[in-house]
């Protein structure tokens, strides 16, 4: 685990400090051999993947405890089976963890699979209290959403942290990743007009082929056209050159302003190399350590 470290007043510093990242069951191994590199205290995500079973996601969250994270588990309330399902889930993070954030969102599925629509119906059901809850993180698209137009995923986020303010939690917005500063920053200044004033991790991802990359992005809807990735810093023909976010976080880190951007943090999707990402961010930052 790293220790602490003054702060320093570097902008890219400053923007990387409190980073959080991104795991699957399947990146335990990984962590392990990874933590000496994270600062202790980082929240680490725990993706809800179709093929991961509940007992998987529930050791990934013990692992990120037990290594001296904070772990927050991701909720996919169309995957959701049954109230049941949910309210297992959440008291054996309850029991087994003990757990003070989750991040929630509707989940790929195009119909659910039960009784949870969307992630506000997950926030409504009050289950997250029971399990000592008090974060919760909901999605942000700084390019958009294939599937959901603008008003409506504008909507959702008002609809989400109006609900999230009633019960009294706090609330995160954690987006989806991208590869665009232009359109990462044109997005959070609109949110901020629109009086969103919850902090913002922007979803980066980490050093990865470029294969990878674009295979990821288009699993997820996420653009990465010729230009976009030229910006970012790489060329789609070179599939199997690495590329990281140190273009896109310089820039963003230059162009970010409290005034007109709000709170915003990083949040590094390692894509299954989660020792890699945690190597780049040391290596790179290596005084970013909260
Ligand atoms: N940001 C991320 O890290 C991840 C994003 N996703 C994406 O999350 C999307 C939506 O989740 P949230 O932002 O939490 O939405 P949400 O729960 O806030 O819902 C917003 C609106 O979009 C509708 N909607 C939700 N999921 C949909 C879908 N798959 N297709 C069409 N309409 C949908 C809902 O009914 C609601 O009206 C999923 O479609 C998926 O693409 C999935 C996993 C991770
Ligand atoms: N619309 C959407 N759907 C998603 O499922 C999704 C997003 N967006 N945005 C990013 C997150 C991150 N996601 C993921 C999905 C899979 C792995 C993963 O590790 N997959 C492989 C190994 C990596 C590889 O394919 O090379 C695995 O073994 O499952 C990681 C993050 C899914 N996520």
């Amino acid at each position: 685990m790293k220790l602490a470290l003054a702060a320093q007043d570097s902008p890219v510093l400053d923007l990387v400090r409190s980073f959080s990242l991104e795991m699957t069951a399947k990146d335990i191994d990984s962590l392990s051999e990874a933590a000496p590199l994270i600062p202790a205290g980082t929240p680490i995500s725990v993706t809800y993947l179709p093929g991961e079973e509940m007992p998987a996601r529930v050791a990934a969250a013990k692992a990120v405890k037990a290594l001296g994270f904070v772990p927050v588990p991701h909720i996919s309330a169309r995957r959701v089976l049954s109230r049941d399902d949910l309210a297992d889930f959440l008291a054996i993070l309850d029991d087994q963890v003990g757990i003070e954030r989750a991040f929630v969102i509707a989940g790929d599925p195009p119909a659910p699979m039960g009784p949870f629509e969307d992630a506000l119906a997950v926030i409504r059901s009050g289950m997250l209290d029971a399990a000592g809850i008090r974060t919760v993180g909901i999605s942000g698209y700084p390019e958009g959403h294939p599937d959901i137009d603008k008003p409506k995923l504008a909507r959702a986020m008002q609809d989400k942290l109006a609900a999230l303010a009633e019960q009294g939690k706090e609330a995160e917005i954690m987006t989806q990743f991208a590869f665009d500063a232009d359109a990462i920053l044109v997005w959070l200044e609109r949110i901020r007009q629109d009086g969103v004033v919850a902090p913002v991790r922007l979803g980066v991802p980490g050093p990865a082929s470029v294969k990878k990359l674009v295979r990821f992005a288009a699993r997820c809807g996420v653009g990465a056209s010729a230009k976009v990735m030229l910006k970012y810093g790489t060329s789609i023909t070179k599939l199997f050159n690495t590329a990281g976010p140190e273009r896109l976080i310089e820039d963003l880190a230059a162009r970010l302003d409290p005034a007109r951007h709000g709170q915003v943090m990083l949040h590094f999707y390692p894509f299954g190399a989660l020792l890699d990402t945690a190597r780049f961010i040391d290596t790179n930052y290596p005084a970013a350590g909260r």
